[in-house]
């Protein structure tokens, strides 16, 4: 179950009317959010909305062209406040494929500073959790789809990041792996990560989301508990009033957008 939030924790992630502009292109164009540390915001949306680029600026690698956005308290134009703070899986990792599985989590492990036998333990026991243990001493670059995602989710969540921000971490992966991320996004939250979550997998969202946001070129376009999403889905007699129906209701591709 997804956990509740204290009414008094301070935000983790602080959006206020951020945009990115690209050229003619506002690929962000006035984002604000508010989301309680220690839950899981599930963000939504179709194919170019917007996902990836609010990711990127919420992570300190793009600038916003206008508005700002605080991690923990931290302005993400200060990339070198924040890092320490957070995690992020990219839709594409950055992998070194000469580099075994053990070669590239100790790699990481020692950029973050994490001391070696924290980081010997939580190697091992991520590598059990994710049944890479027998293939660590492999090369990545003769690794499946899946094993190098899951080596890419291990390395975003290694130094126990505040915040966590993760785009599409269950792609490509079988059953058992998917279900594992979906029980670590949850053990995360419990143990008071903020997981701030991009994903088409609608049934991924409504296992462990608090909060679902859905961006809609470039916009907020609804936001709430999914259950109110899937409520509101159903009260406006579009289909049966799952997330899915929701999704397509407000991102216009069945019904009106709702702004
Ligand atoms: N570096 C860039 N330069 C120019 N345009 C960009 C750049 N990055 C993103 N865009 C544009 O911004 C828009 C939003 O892209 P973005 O990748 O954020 O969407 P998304 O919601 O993550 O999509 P998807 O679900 O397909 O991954 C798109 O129109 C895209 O072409």
């Amino acid at each position: 179950m997804p956990s509740t939030p204290a009414a008094d924790d301070p935000a983790a992630v602080e959006a206020t009317d951020l945009r990115k502009r690209y050229g003619d292109e506002l690929a962000v164009d006035g984002v604000s959010l508010s989301i309680p540390a220690g839950t899981v915001y599930g963000f939504l949306g179709p194919n170019g909305a917007g996902k990836t680029t609010t990711m990127r600026l919420l992570t300190g690698l793009a600038r916003p062209t206008d508005g700002e956005a605080r991690v923990r308290g931290t302005s993400v134009t200060d990339r070198r406040g924040l890092v320490s703070h957070i995690g992020y899986l990219p839709e594409t990792p950055p992998l070194h494929e000469e580099f075994s599985g053990r070669e590239q989590l100790d790699y990481v492990a020692d950029l973050r500073d994490i001391p070696p036998s924290t980081a010997d333990e939580r190697i091992d026991a991520y590598l059990d959790r994710f049944e890479l243990r027998d293939d660590a001493a492999k090369r990545i670059g003769s690794y499946s789809k899946g094993m190098k995602r899951k080596t890419a989710f291990v390395q975003s969540v290694l130094h126990d990041p505040d915040v966590l921000f993760l785009d599409e971490p269950t792609s490509g992966l079988d059953p058992r792996a998917a279900r594992r991320i979906r029980e670590s996004i949850t053990d995360f939250a419990d143990d008071g990560t903020t997981v701030f979550l991009s994903t088409h997998i609608l049934p991924v969202v409504e296992a462990v989301a608090d909060t679902v946001g859905v961006l809609y070129e470039g916009r907020l376009v609804a936001e709430g508990p999914p259950a109110d999403l899937t409520d509101r889905a159903a009260a406006g007699a579009v289909g049966s009033g799952t997330l899915e129906d929701a999704f397509l209701a407000v991102t216009g591709d069945d019904g009106e957008g709702d702004g």
